[in-house]
């Protein structure tokens, strides 16, 4: 990737340099999964190599592992950790309350056990996460491989009973296989439109046999860092409403940007 990037790329980037600002020295930091999430690790890569910051990252991915240590950051197991300080992560949807539907790319299970594992949860996001009610992204459900269809059909019958509409759960593919996650599971994608009362459809969701977490975050981030095509960021904290409106430098900013993205 060179040359002139996108605005929602450079929206993404500028949420994660923002919040890298999260991070200080000695910190254990949950480090999220997907694009938005990566250039994060990038712009942490970026200042333990240049700025001797010095944290150790526990990823919520073999694919953030990966980068992460491509980029020099020390990474650790969460058991090794225990706790974090703060995890930094994307989402596909966050609405005003900052709840959550997160697991696009199929990491929904680490990012919750090492987002609740934390005494902060920062999410950084374009502008275009930002929704009134969750529910237009499919809800991802991850399940054990074994009986899969049985519990597509018991998440199907029970929200028919609830009288959820739209409530089709598809199997996320993989080209012509079924798409596995890093646990060895199945994602279904659960097609709702709008989930009316997310706490709800949550703890419904995860008592059903053979369903091992679904990708709604409920009162769990702390605050998102939202980034604008144009460089601005907002910062919208849980307490304190939005906190800050600011632009990033692109000038200043330019040189880590382009050589981030080549
Ligand atoms: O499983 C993937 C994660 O929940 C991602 O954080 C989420 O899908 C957002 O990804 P992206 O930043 O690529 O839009």
């Amino acid at each position: 990737m060179s040359g002139e990037l996108s605005p929602i790329d450079k929206a993404k980037f500028v949420a994660a340099k923002r919040a890298a600002d999260y991070v200080e020295d000695g910190m254990r930091v949950g480090l999220g999964t997907g694009s938005t999430a990566a250039w994060l690790v990038r712009c942490l890569g970026d200042q333990v190599k240049n700025d001797g910051l010095k944290i150790k990252g526990v990823p919520t991915s073999t694919r953030t592992a990966q980068l992460a240590r491509e980029v020099g950051i020390e990474v650790i197991s969460l058991d090794e950790a225990k706790w974090l300080d703060l995890t930094i992560d994307g989402a596909d949807e966050f609405d005003g309350d900052l709840n959550l539907i997160k697991g696009g790319g199929g990491a929904l299970l680490q990012e919750k056990i090492v987002a609740t594992a934390s005494d902060q949860m920062v999410v950084i996001a374009d502008v275009g996460k930002e929704v009134e009610t969750l529910g237009a992204f499919p809800l991802p459900i991850e399940v054990i491989p074994f009986g899969w269809q049985t519990t597509q059909a018991l998440i199907e019958e029970t929200l028919i009973s609830m009288d959820v509409l739209g409530r089709q759960a598809t199997l996320r593919m993989n080209g012509d296989r079924p798409f596995i996650t890093d646990e060895g599971n199945h994602i279904l994608d659960l097609h709702l439109n709008r989930i009316g009362n997310a706490r709800q459809l949550s703890m419904v969701i995860n008592q059903m046999p053979g369903v091992v977490e679904n990708g709604l975050f409920i009162d769990i981030c702390d605050a998102v860092v939202i980034g604008y095509g144009d460089g601005r960021v907002e910062v919208r904290d849980i307490n304190e409403g939005t906190v800050e409106t600011d632009r990033l430098d692109f000038v200043e900013s330019d040189n880590l940007f382009s050589d981030l993205a080549d």
